[in-house]
């Protein structure tokens, strides 16, 4: 309970000419590349789609989409919310005119708040088992993606929502001291399981992950930035338009060599969950459905609506 409460109160605080000469000849896998010259029909081509928790813009010039998470107050991740951003992903996935994604936040304050604590407390084990695998789902989707993935990171985004950032290619985050991102699980007195903890390590390196998980750290934009957890700091006005320059950065490397590299960069760490499902599914239900667990969670979640009042 100490650490729980101690929680809501830490705030730790190739490009050049062959990519030129190879750019209009791209593919993205079995797409055709999105030819940069415009011509007076592809001038101004936008999509949009919306669904009530996630809305997406696609700019058919650019073959660009921006996906805006918009599940209030916090969009947290919920088994419905997972489920959209699973199905938006897909569409986006199986698009030819779509070959980078920036994945930004419509909710004040908040990127993602991670898990929806309320799936995981007081739920059958048939539901949390569904909702762990809808988490390994996004998570395989979004580690996976043959697209350009940058996370336009414009609030906290603890937990889940920093996984969420983590699968991404390149991390782009809001230069607020009241922001935080981490894996804070221990905190809340749980653990964050291995592909989580494989995520980070990937990123940050074993010795900052020991820290960072063990202690459950959020760390502020600065020492997110310092530690690697974020690729770039801006101000706050400043994320989109830089998680869009960043992009098209990652769209003038040739596409194939592009996503071979990171197939190849991920693959054992993606392969591990696959080959483990199940496992992990069952490891989750026994873990979360535990009396002392469920206990934790009941706590920390008083604790949230307190801090308000
Ligand atoms: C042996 C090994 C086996 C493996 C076992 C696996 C174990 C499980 C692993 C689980 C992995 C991941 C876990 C998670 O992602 S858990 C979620 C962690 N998230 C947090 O700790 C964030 C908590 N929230 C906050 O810190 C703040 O809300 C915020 C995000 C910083 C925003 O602050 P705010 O002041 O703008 O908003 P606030 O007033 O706090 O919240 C508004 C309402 O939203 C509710 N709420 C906040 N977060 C969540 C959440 N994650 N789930 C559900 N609900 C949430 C909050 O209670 C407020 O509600 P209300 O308006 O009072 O009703």
């Amino acid at each position: 309970m100490m650490a729980v409460r101690s929680c809501l109160g830490v705030k730790f605080g190739v490009s050049g000419l062959l990519s030129q000469l190879t750019s209009s000849t791209r593919h993205h896998g079995s797409r055709p590349c999105v030819s940069p010259i415009l011509t007076p029909q592809h001038r101004n081509t936008s999509s949009s789609s919306t669904s009530s928790k996630v809305k997406v813009d696609l700019d058919q010039n650019t073959g660009v989409a921006v996906m805006h998470m918009q599940s209030p107050p916090v969009n947290s991740l919920s088994l419905d919310f997972i489920t959209e951003l699973c199905i938006s992903l897909e569409k986006l996935e199986m698009d030819k005119g779509c070959r980078g994604l920036i994945i930004t936040s419509s909710q004040p304050k908040v990127f993602s708040a991670g898990l929806d604590i309320l799936e995981m407390y007081g739920k059958s084990p048939e539901r949390c088992g569904e909702f762990w695998k809808s988490v390994q789902e996004l998570w395989l989707k979004l580690y996976s993606s043959n697209m350009v993935t940058i996370a336009a990171v414009n609030g906290s985004s603890p937990a889940g929502g920093c996984l969420m950032a983590l699968t991404c290619d390149y991390r782009i985050m809001a230069d607020n001291p009241a922001y935080s991102i981490g894996l804070n699980e221990t905190q809340l007195g749980i653990v964050a399981p291995f592909w989580f903890k494989d995520t980070l390590m990937n990123t940050i390196g074993l010795r900052n992950s020991e820290m960072a998980l063990q202690l459950g750290l959020l760390y502020k934009p600065q020492d997110a930035l310092k530690v690697g957890l974020v690729d770039q700091v801006v101000p706050e006005d400043q994320v989109l338009p830089a998680a869009v320059k960043s992009v098209n950065k990652w769209l003038a490397v040739p596409e194939h060599a592009r996503q071979i590299t990171k197939s190849m960069m991920r693959k054992s760490t993606i392969d591990r969950l696959t080959s483990n499902r199940e496992a992990d599914i069952q490891n989750f239900v026994s873990f979360i459905t535990r009396e002392s667990i469920q206990k934790s969670l009941r706590g920390y979640m008083e604790l949230l609506k307190q801090k308000k009042a």
